[in-house]
């Protein structure tokens, strides 16, 4: 598992080529709890721009989650551990967890830059909503200016480019957008599923479907 400090994986240096910068992606979600969606959206991520490793922060406080009620950040972490325990590219990180809310992702970002060092290229992992609803981001101009900002398709979620490049001027050019395959599943229709009786057993790992079951978590409304 990679070191917060950003010493993971090696970045796979060719013999005879300059040495390339670090390539570290963020995670960041409430995962409420985590699921093979998140899996597979780090995956492909990973993959596709080369990441050395993901740090998987899960939000404390998530500002647009203000109004709900969470299950507390222990529990959403120890399950994204268990989920990801043999992911040897994922570190779980307390980035969040371990400061007082709200978890504005500029000041997370921040956070980690400090951690990886000035030549890290910081890649922010996202699903097409979240890009949807960026201009209403605590600094989301920062964010666009300071770390490449990656959205993976999501079922159902359409852009309006013209909006986001009215509200964030540049955008466009700026974000990358990958191919993932496209799963209806979210955090809250596992909770209602797990409320109402019905399966989950392949929409989380097995692990976390037996954590879900032991501590009781989403059985009540
Ligand atoms: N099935 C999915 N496909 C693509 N992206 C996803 C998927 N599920 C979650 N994401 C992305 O993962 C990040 C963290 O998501 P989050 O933890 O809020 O889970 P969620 O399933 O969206 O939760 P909820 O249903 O409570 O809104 C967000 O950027 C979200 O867009
Ligand atoms: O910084 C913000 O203003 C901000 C607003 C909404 C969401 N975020 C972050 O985006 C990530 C996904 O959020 P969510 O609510 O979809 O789980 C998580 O890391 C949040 O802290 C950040």
């Amino acid at each position: 598992m990679p070191q917060e400090d950003g010493a993971c994986q090696p970045a796979g240096e060719e013999a005879g080529t300059l040495p390339r910068r670090k390539r570290i992606g963020i995670f960041g979600g409430t995962f409420d709890p985590i699921h093979i969606g998140h899996l597979i959206l780090a995956e492909e991520a990973w993959y596709q721009l080369k990441l050395d490793c993901i740090f998987l922060v899960p939000a404390g406080d998530p500002p647009h989650k203000r109004n709900r009620r969470l299950t507390p950040v222990a529990h959403r972490i120890h399950m994204a551990e268990l989920a990801t325990a043999d992911i040897d590219y994922i570190c779980v990180s307390r980035l969040d967890a371990d400061r007082p809310g709200p978890h504005y992702t500029s000041d997370m970002v921040r956070l980690v830059r400090q951690r990886v060092g000035p030549d890290a290229e910081i890649y922010f992992l996202m699903g097409l909503d979240s890009l949807r609803d960026l201009p209403t981001w605590h600094e989301a101009a920062w964010l666009v200016e300071n770390c490449k900002l990656v959205a993976l398709n999501r079922h159902d979620v359409e852009l309006d480019w013209d909006q986001l490049e009215a509200a964030l001027p540049g955008i466009r050019e700026k974000v990358i957008i990958l191919d993932m395959p496209e799963l209806e599943i979210a955090s809250h229709t596992i909770q209602e599923r797990v409320r109402r009786g019905q399966p989950i057993r392949h929409q989380v790992p097995k692990a976390v479907e037996e954590y879900i079951y032991s501590h009781n978590l989403y059985r009540e409304p």
